[in-house]
C-alpha cells in the first residue's frame, strides 16, 4: 500500500546565534525520512530542541527544508501551489499546543468551526449549522458552548473546539504538536482518549508530537525518537516501548513515572 505521507531526506537549519560575519548555521532537521500510512498514527517523540516541531512545520509546508521530499499522496508539497496547494491545507491540518492559535478571541467558538467549513467549501451554506452541531458532538462538547467566547472555555475545552475545527476540512492528516501539554494530567488522558476515538472512527491518520513517550504510548501505531535534528530509532509502539534499541529511547522511557519504569 502507497503511504499516505513520505518524508525523504529532509534537512532543515537556522541562521544559529552570535556575528552575521560567522554565517554559521544550526542544524534543526538533519536527513530525516519516515512514512505514514493512511490510517496510521505516529508518534514523533525527543526532548525540547531535538527539531519535532521544524520537521512537523516541513511536511505542513509552513516552513521550507533546505533538503530532502515531502510527498503527500505522491505529490511533493513544495511544489504545490494554487488549487492544489489550498487541496493539500484542507486534507492536512495541524492542532497546536495553545489552541488560541486557531480561535478568534473575539468570536463564539462555534464560528471559528464555522469558519473553517466556509473556507474549504465544506457541505453547503445551509447545512453548515447542522455540521458545526455535529462537530462539537464529535469531539465530546455540548453543541450549546458554540455561542461562548474561547476565554469562558476550559483549557480542554479550547483544544476540543480546535480538532473539531481541524476536523472540519474532513483532513486526511492531522499533525497535533504537543497538543496534551498544556493541559492537567486527567484532561490530558481525555483528550488522547479524543484522538484514539477519532482514529478508530474516522480513520484519519495523525502525527503526534510530544517530548513525553509516555503520551504517545497509546495513541500510536508506530514511534520514531528524534535526538538533535535526527531520528535514533522508528519502529511499531510495542516493539520500541518493550524493547528500545537506543540509549536516549532508553532515558525517554525511564522518564515515564510509571514503577515499572522507575526501578
Ligand atoms: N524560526 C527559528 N529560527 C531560528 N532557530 C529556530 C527556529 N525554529 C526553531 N529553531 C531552532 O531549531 C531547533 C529545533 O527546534 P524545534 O522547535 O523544531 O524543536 P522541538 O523538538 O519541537 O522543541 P520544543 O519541544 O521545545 O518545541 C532549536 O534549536 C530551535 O532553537
Amino acid at each position: 500500500m502507497a503511504e499516505l505521507l513520505q518524508v525523504t531526506g529532509l534537512c532543515k537549519s537556522y541562521p544559529a546565534a552570535g556575528p552575521w560575519f560567522r554565517r554559521r548555521r544550526a542544524v534543526a532537521v538533519d536527513d530525516v525520512s519516515l512514512s505514514v500510512a493512511r490510517g496510521r498514527t505516529l508518534g514523533l517523540v525527543g526532548e525540547s530542541g531535538s527539531g519535532k516541531s521544524t520537521l512537523g512545520r516541513c511536511i505542513l509546508g509552513l516552513t521550507r527544508p533546505e533538503r530532502g521530499s515531502v510527498l503527500f499522496d505522491g505529490t511533493e508539497v513544495q511544489d504545490l501551489s494554487g488549487k492544489a496547494r489550498s487541496e493539500f491545507r484542507r486534507r492536512v491540518q495541524p492542532v497546536f499546543q495553545d489552541p488560541w492559535g486557531s480561535l478568534d478571541p473575539r468570536w463564539p467558538v462555534g464560528r471559528s468551526v464555522r469558519e473553517a467549513l466556509d473556507c474549504f467549501g465544506i457541505g453547503t451554506p445551509r447545512d453548515r449549522a447542522a455540521r458545526v452541531r455535529d462537530l462539537f458532538d464529535r469531539v465530546g462538547l455540548d453543541p450549546a458552548l458554540a455561542h461562548r467566547r474561547p476565554d469562558t472555555l476550559s483549557g480542554g475545552q479550547r483544544q476540543r473546539v480546535a480538532i473539531a475545527a481541524a476536523l472540519a476540512s474532513e483532513p486526511d492528516l492531522i499533525i497535533a504538536d504537543e497538543p496534551v501539554s498544556a493541559l492537567d494530567m486527567s484532561v490530558q488522558a481525555q483528550i488522547l482518549n479524543l484522538f484514539m476515538d477519532l482514529q478508530s472512527d474516522l480513520g484519519v491518520a495523525a502525527i503526534f508530537i510530544t517530548h513525553d513517550l509516555g503520551v504517545v504510548e497509546h495513541v500510536s501505531d508506530a514511534v520514531a525518537v528524534m535526538y538533535r535534528g535526527r531520528l535514533v530509532e522508528t519502529g511499531d509502539t510495542d516493539q520500541v516501548m518493550g524493547a528500545p534499541r537506543h540509549d536516549y529511547t532508553r532515558t525517554l522511557l525511564a522518564a515515564i513515572p510509571r514503577p515499572r519504569h522507575l526501578a
